[in-house]
């Protein structure tokens, strides 16, 4: 479950000064094991709360309830624990490029203390599930855009987190891709995890009826 109770964001100006609010007033609940589109146009805050879903960010003001705890900034020693519950998809996929996709999707798994002998199964199954299979070897420089996407995807689902926020998990897949991507998160969805998707494409939304929650300018105008 995620709460978020009037929580606003602002992230401070090159000067160091404090800017404006980029999220102001965020009050909604998404249930455990939910769904959600996040819409919005570009600049409306999209990426900005999904970092404070994957705690990345902190809330500037409000309070914030993930998985069911309560983030608060004076127990920032709780929240390695809790981030290793959230799975995230970034839009600019992060994956480190001395690692192979097969390391790549491995490394959530070995930081959490999984034998090699356990981890190979899962980290093949999931490169099996995102369509690489044949290609573990390869560093990220060698694949395509939408083929480090999907490394990208099957590294911050191979955990099976509780929680799933994706940024434009689409954003470099073709039409047949996009589909299975969305086949693949639906599933984690059924599952038991809470997912969390940003979106721009109408395409994407129009396959898989679920609540939306639409920001313009920072605020929520519309959730359900
Ligand atoms: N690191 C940052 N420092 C200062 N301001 C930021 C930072 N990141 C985002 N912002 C500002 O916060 C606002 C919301 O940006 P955000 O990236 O969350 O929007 P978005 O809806 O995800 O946009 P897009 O669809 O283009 O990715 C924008 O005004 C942006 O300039």
């Amino acid at each position: 479950m995620v709460r978020f109770s009037a929580v606003g964001l602002r992230y401070p100006s090159p000067d160091g000064a404090t800017g404006p609010e980029a999220l102001a007033d965020l009050t909604f609940m998404l249930p455990e094991g939910s769904f959600t589109w996040l819409l919005g146009a570009s600049g409306a805050g999209k990426s900005s709360l999904l970092r404070l879903m994957h705690l990345a960010l902190l809330p500037t003001r409000g309070e914030l309830e993930v998985l069911g705890e309560r983030v608060r900034r004076d127990r920032r020693a709780a929240l390695p624990a809790l981030r290793r519950r959230i799975g995230v998809v970034f839009q600019d996929f992060r994956l480190l490029p001395y690692l192979s996709a097969f390391d790549n999707v491995a490394l959530p798994l070995r930081l959490s203390g999984r034998s090699e002998a356990s981890l190979r199964p899962d980290v093949a199954e999931m490169l099996r599930w995102v369509g690489l299979q044949g290609r573990e070897l390869a560093l990220p420089q060698q694949l395509s855009g939408g083929e480090q996407q999907r490394i990208a995807i099957a590294r911050a689902v191979v955990t099976r987190p509780a929680l799933l926020v994706a940024d434009e998990p689409t954003g470099n897949l073709d039409s047949h891709q996009a589909r299975r991507l969305l086949a693949l998160l639906t599933q984690m969805n059924r599952l038991g995890t809470t997912v969390v998707v940003a979106t721009h494409s109408e395409d994407l939304v129009a396959q898989f009826s679920a609540p939306a929650l639409v920001l313009e300018e920072g605020r929520v105008v519309h959730h359900g």
